[in-house]
């Protein structure tokens, strides 16, 4: 048996056995035990099944998806959205959620051909959804973004986006476009954003973001210049914050969260956090 979680490019539907997870517009399944499920028992309970992917193995059981086109009651579970098994619970459940909620949002977005509008079909042993006529492969979906916290001695920069939790203030984020590196990426995100200028821009570690899957690229960056103004409509306030009076910060196992917390550690010399992959 091997130990955790390893994604797998596909499982026979038709063996018997494992554990499954279900997944609605309402998010997952789940009773007192969390969201995963025998998967002949979830089978037999009156859920409308929309289409089922193998996904992986969990400690060396595979698990499947029940993706559905509604929620059904079903009883002694509840549904709840994949940013609450995020906030708290277990990681690694966490991480099969994620995976299963790209897989399930992929394949959905992904059943016809956007050449040439025929109906694609799953390749056998690979994660791909191919159209015959086109001879098209259209793989999962992953949308690199930059995240950067920018620093100027003992003042950090954050920003509040009118969608964020009231009074939350994080590191500043955004898609990468086509013909940018990285490093473009986040010097014209944090322009856009703030009208600052960065150096010594560095690599701190990357996250995946299933929301619905975006990349997160992690840096930390050096003020070099401009005075905070920020985007009309992205960005409602953005202010220096001094180390020893941040405002209420962003969940604790978000990237932005770590390179936060990573550079204050630095600063203060405490014990350096982990970054949850
Ligand atoms: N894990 C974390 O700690 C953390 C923290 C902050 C932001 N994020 C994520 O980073 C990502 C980018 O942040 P943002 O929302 O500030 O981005 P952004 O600054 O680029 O602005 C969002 C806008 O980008 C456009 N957009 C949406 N999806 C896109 C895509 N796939 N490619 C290109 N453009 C797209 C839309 O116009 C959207 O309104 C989001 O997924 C966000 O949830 C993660
Ligand atoms: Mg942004
Ligand atoms: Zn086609």
């Amino acid at each position: 048996m091997t130990p955790g979680w390893i994604t797998t490019t596909l499982l026979d539907n038709d063996a018997q056995g494992g554990w499954a997870v279900a997944r609605s517009r309402e998010g997952f399944l789940h009773d007192t035990n969390g969201p995963l499920f025998p998967r002949e028992w979830l089978k037999r309970q009156d859920l409308s099944v929309f289409a089922e992917h193998g996904i992986g193995h969990l400690d060396g059981e595979p698990v499947y998806l029940l993706e559905l086109n509604s929620a059904s009651d079903v009883p002694g579970c509840s549904w709840q959205g994949l940013r609450g098994f995020m906030l708290q619970g277990d990681h690694t459940l966490y991480k099969v959620l994620g995976y299963a909620a790209q897989i399930g949002t992929w394949a959905r977005e992904h059943r016809f051909c956007g050449s040439c509008g025929q109906a694609m079909v799953q390749v056998p042993r690979e994660r791909a959804m191919f159209c015959q006529a086109c001879d098209l492969r259209s793989y999962p979906r992953i949308s690199p973004s930059m995240i950067v916290l920018v620093t100027r001695g003992d003042e950090i920069l954050l920003a509040r986006s009118p969608r964020f939790v009231t009074g939350v203030y994080s590191t500043l984020a955004g898609f990468a476009e086509p013909g940018e590196s990285a490093e473009d990426c986040l010097i014209r995100e944090v322009r856009e954003e703030v009208q600052v200028e960065v150096k010594n821009i560095q690599y701190m570690g990357s996250q995946c973001w299933p929301f619905p899957h975006s990349m997160m690229l992690g840096f930390h960056a050096e003020y070099a210049g401009g005075d905070i103004v920020p985007q009309a409509d992205e960005i409602e306030d953005a202010q220096w914050f001094n180390i020893h009076d941040l405002p209420p910060l962003p969940a604790s196992r978000s990237i932005a969260r770590y390179l936060i917390d990573l550079y204050l550690a630095r600063r203060l010399g405490h014990a350096e956090p982990v970054l949850p992959g």
